[in-house]
This record gives structure tokens, sequence and C-alpha cells, in this order.
């Protein structure tokens, strides 16, 4: 008689949510950290991977904590999507062995009145679109840090304007952990994966990624030996006006600073970068600018 196979069974990592007992897990172990705010999905789980192969043996510890401080009044905080179970599924398949689930008093106890505010890099872009919003990124950030104590830290490219945030702080707080930024995965169609596209069909989905297109045309004219800001810039905007229901907060093309150059040098940090609410849903992405870098692919972290 032949047996059906064993059905897989996938390793669910603990859910710990007191920091004492977080602390208690860790204590002695080389430590990788991949902050999130839950809905897993494969980009997640890029990071959770590249933070296993970067502590063989050690622990890798994801958090899942959906940030009041970092949402504006008028964002989609009570209606983020949250799952637990599956983050836990795809968390463990990743390699994660635990996953830190802090509640919102926890993190902000009554009487909470600290926050970190970084200059510079956090005030164009999503900084001016979203006031407030890297305050409440780097305060939790730091939090965060401070309980799970890493070697490691993981962010996705897809935020690049978070990553060269988190990155100025741990620089200027000479915090010792050593922050790696993690290539954008795609779907297929070019879309940057993102929690948020679970708000979109997959008709949506498909026509969001005119946002990756635009900045596939940018690419194409740096490549080309375009160096004139307005003219890369332009070059998105001829694709955006292709598209049904969007409205664009921002196509910038930036150097390192995350500000925007009239010309553009040869500097590898030179990026562009895209923010744009479709079918009512803000989305984001970016690429890099660099003449030796095929469209699509990545080059370096903010430093
Ligand atoms: N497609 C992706 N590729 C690589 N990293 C990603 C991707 N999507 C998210 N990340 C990274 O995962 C980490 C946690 O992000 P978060 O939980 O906010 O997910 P998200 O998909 O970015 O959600 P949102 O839809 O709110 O932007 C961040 O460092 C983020 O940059
Ligand atoms: C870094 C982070 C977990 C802070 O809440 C969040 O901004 C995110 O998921 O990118
Ligand atoms: N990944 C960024 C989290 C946010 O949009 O608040």
């Amino acid at each position: 008689m032949t047996l059906p196979p064993e059905p897989q069974v996938s390793p669910h990592p603990t859910v710990i949510t007191d920091p004492a007992d977080l602390r208690a897990a860790l204590r002695g172990h080389a430590v990788a950290f991949v902050p999130t705010m839950g809905a897993l999905h494969e980009g997640h789980a890029t990071l959770i991977r590249a933070a296993r192969a970067a502590v063989p043996g050690g622990r890798v510890v994801v958090s899942v904590f959906v940030n009041p401080m970092q949402f504006g009044p008028n964002e989609d905080l009570s209606r983020y999507p949250r799952d637990l179970d599956g983050d836990r599924r795809v968390a463990g398949e990743a390699g994660a062995d635990l996953l830190f689930h802090p509640d919102v008093p926890t993190m902000y106890p009554d009487g909470f009145s600290t926050s970190v505010s970084v200059s510079g890099v956090s005030e164009p872009l999503d900084g001016a679109a979203r006031p407030g919003h890297f305050t409440g990124v780097a305060t939790v950030v730091l939090k965060l840090l401070n309980l799970v104590r890493p070697d490691v830290a993981l962010f996705g490219e897809k935020d690049w304007q978070q990553l060269a945030v988190v990155r100025r702080m741990v620089r200027d707080l000479n915090l010792p952990v050593d922050v790696r930024g993690v290539p954008t995965v795609r779907e297929d169609s070019g879309l940057a994966l993102s929690s948020r596209n679970a708000y979109l069909s997959a008709d949506q989905r498909a026509q969001a990624a005119v946002l990756s297109r635009a900045l596939r045309a940018v690419q194409a004219a740096y490549a080309d030996g375009e160096r004139r800001g307005a003219a890369l810039r332009q070059a998105g905007l001829d694709v955006l006006t292709t598209a049904a229901d969007l409205s664009l907060d921002y196509l910038s093309v930036v150097g390192s600073d995350m500000h925007e150059r009239e010309i553009m040098d040869n500097d590898p940090m030179n990026r562009v970068l895209v923010a744009a609410r479709m079918f009512g849903v803000r989305l984001i992405d970016n690429m890099p600018l660099a003449a030796h870098v095929a469209a699509g692919q990545s080059t370096v972290s903010p430093a």
C-alpha cells in the first residue's frame, strides 16, 4: 500500500507580546530583526530570509506592530490589513524564530511624551505628503531596536526614504546595529509588492503596474544620457498620463539627500521615486538611476 505524502508542516514562530519575555528569549544569541506592520507577503519573506542568512545559528525576530504614531488623522490606520495567523505562517516558512507582537499600550503607555525627529532626509516627498509620518517611524523603530537589540536590522528598498531616515537616525544616535537594505520584490507586472495592494482587485493591481512602468521610463531616459531633472521627470509623467484613476502626490528624481536636482550627476544614490493614489489607495515605488543599471534593477541602499 502506498501512503499519501506527509503534509508539509510549516514551523510556526512563537508569538511574544511582552518585552521582558522577548529579552529572555534572545539573551546570548546573535539577532537579526525585521520590523513590519504585518499582513506579510513575499517582500517581507525576502527580508526574513536575508535575516536568516545574516545570523546562521542565531535568532530571527519579526515584529508585527501597526504603529498608530506614523498614521495621519485621515489615513487608513483602522482598516490597515491585519492577519496574525497568516503572518505566523509566512514568517515561519521564511525562517523566523520569534514574532514580536506588542499591543499599543505596551509601546505607548499613558503619558508617552518622547519623539525622534530626523531633519533633512525626512522633509521632502513622503515627509511633505504625510506630515509627522517619519517622526512616527523613527520613534517606533528606535523603540523596537531598543527592545530587540539586534545585531542586524533589515528594511526594504520599497520604502527608500524610510530606509534613508533609519540609516540617518542610526548614525546620528550611534545605535549599535547594522542596517541592511533589501531590493524591492515585484509582481511579474512590475508592481511592487505591498500590504496595501490587498485593497486592490486583480484588475486594479494590473493597472497599478503603470507606476513601475513610469519609473522604468525615467531609468531609460537616464540610461540614454538625459541628466536634466525636469526632462527625466517628464519621461515618467508621460507614462502616468495613460493611467485611469490616478492622483499623483509626487514623481521626483533625487540624490542621496532625497532632494530634487536640476541636473543629475552620476551619483549611484540617484533615485526616482513616485507616490500616487490609485483607486483610493496610496501606493509608492522607486528605482535607481545609474547609467549602468538595467531597468528595474537596484544598486545600493541609502548611505
Ligand atoms: N515589495 C517589497 N520588497 C522589499 N521589501 C518590502 C516590500 N514591501 C515591503 N517591504 C519592507 O517590509 C518592511 C515592512 O513593511 P510594511 O509592513 O509596511 O509592508 P508594506 O508592504 O510596505 O506595507 P504598506 O502597504 O503599508 O506600505 C519594510 O522595511 C518595507 O520596506
Ligand atoms: C518600519 C516600520 C515597521 C515602522 O512601523 C514600518 O514603517 C514599515 O513596516 O515599513
Ligand atoms: N511601509 C510603510 C509604512 C507606512 O506606509 O506607514
